[in-house]
């Protein structure tokens, strides 16, 4: 199962049987099924349906039309943004891992939204200062960022550039699993406390970002969502 903070698998079901929103979309959940089959334990990297719900449901509210993803990975928040754009809407997606996109590409496919996406194959930071060099200054409505969470900070930096005012630019994973709000003392694996620092010091660099206002959402394993001033 994907990564998810609620406190039991039960509450989670509830909430995802209890919304009215269209159910996973049966090329989404042969997706999630590939990428489990292929990558085992690595498939929790792929959001769960409820943030996938949410973003979806965000998307819709604003009325997106350009988006931007980094970290696309086999494509599950990729093609959830391809679904939920107007017919005429546009994700471009930058990862450094084609094999990933190509295994959830035949589902991107058949869910016939390939027209909407554009896979950018390169490092994030070359890849998003490709596009202000390609003169996409300030026209993105929203990004979602679900990459390396060491670079979230340089990448912020970059999309502030590209994203327009009013836009949203949204972070994954910024809650860690809830070991943010634990003590230092608590009892903790090395690679949790690395998580849990990273994710601090980029929750408080936003947090004191007066170019954006942002709220932490407590959907699968938290999402910051920044709307650009
Ligand atoms: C958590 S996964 C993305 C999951 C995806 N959003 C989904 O829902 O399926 C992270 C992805 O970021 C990519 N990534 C990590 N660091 C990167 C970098 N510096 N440049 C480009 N891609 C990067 C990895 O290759 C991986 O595919």
């Amino acid at each position: 199962m994907a990564k998810n903070i609620l406190k039991t698998p039960a509450l989670l079901q509830y909430i995802l049987e209890t919304s009215s929103y269209p159910k996973e979309h049966e090329q989404l959940k042969q997706l999630r099924e590939t990428t489990i089959q292929k990558y085992g334990k690595m498939s929790v990297m792929n959001v769960p349906l409820d943030e996938a719900q949410f973003i979806s449901m965000l998307l819709k509210i604003m009325n997106a039309n350009k988006t931007l993803e980094i970290g696309v990975f086999t494509g599950y928040s990729f093609l959830t943004t391809a679904l939920a754009l107007p017919p005429n809407g546009k994700v471009i997606g930058i990862d450094m891992d084609r094999e990933a996109y190509e295994t959830g590409l035949p589902f991107i496919q058949k869910a016939e939204v390939e027209h909407k996406i554009d896979f950018i194959h390169t490092d994030a930071f070359s890849g998003l200062n490709g596009l202000i060099d390609g003169k996409h200054e300030e026209s993105f409505d929203y990004a979602f960022v679900d990459a390396d969470k060491e670079n979230f900070t340089k990448y912020h930096e970059v999309l502030l550039k590209l994203v327009r005012k009013g836009g949203i630019i949204a972070y994954d994973n910024t809650l860690r699993s809830g070991s943010v709000a634990m003590s230092e003392d608590d009892e903790m694996d090395d690679n949790t406390k690395r998580k849990r620092k990273i994710a601090i010091e980029f929750n408080n660099y936003i947090a004191n970002d007066t170019r954006v206002e942002s709220t932490i959402v407590s959907i699968g394993d938290g999402v910051t969502l920044c709307r650009v001033l």
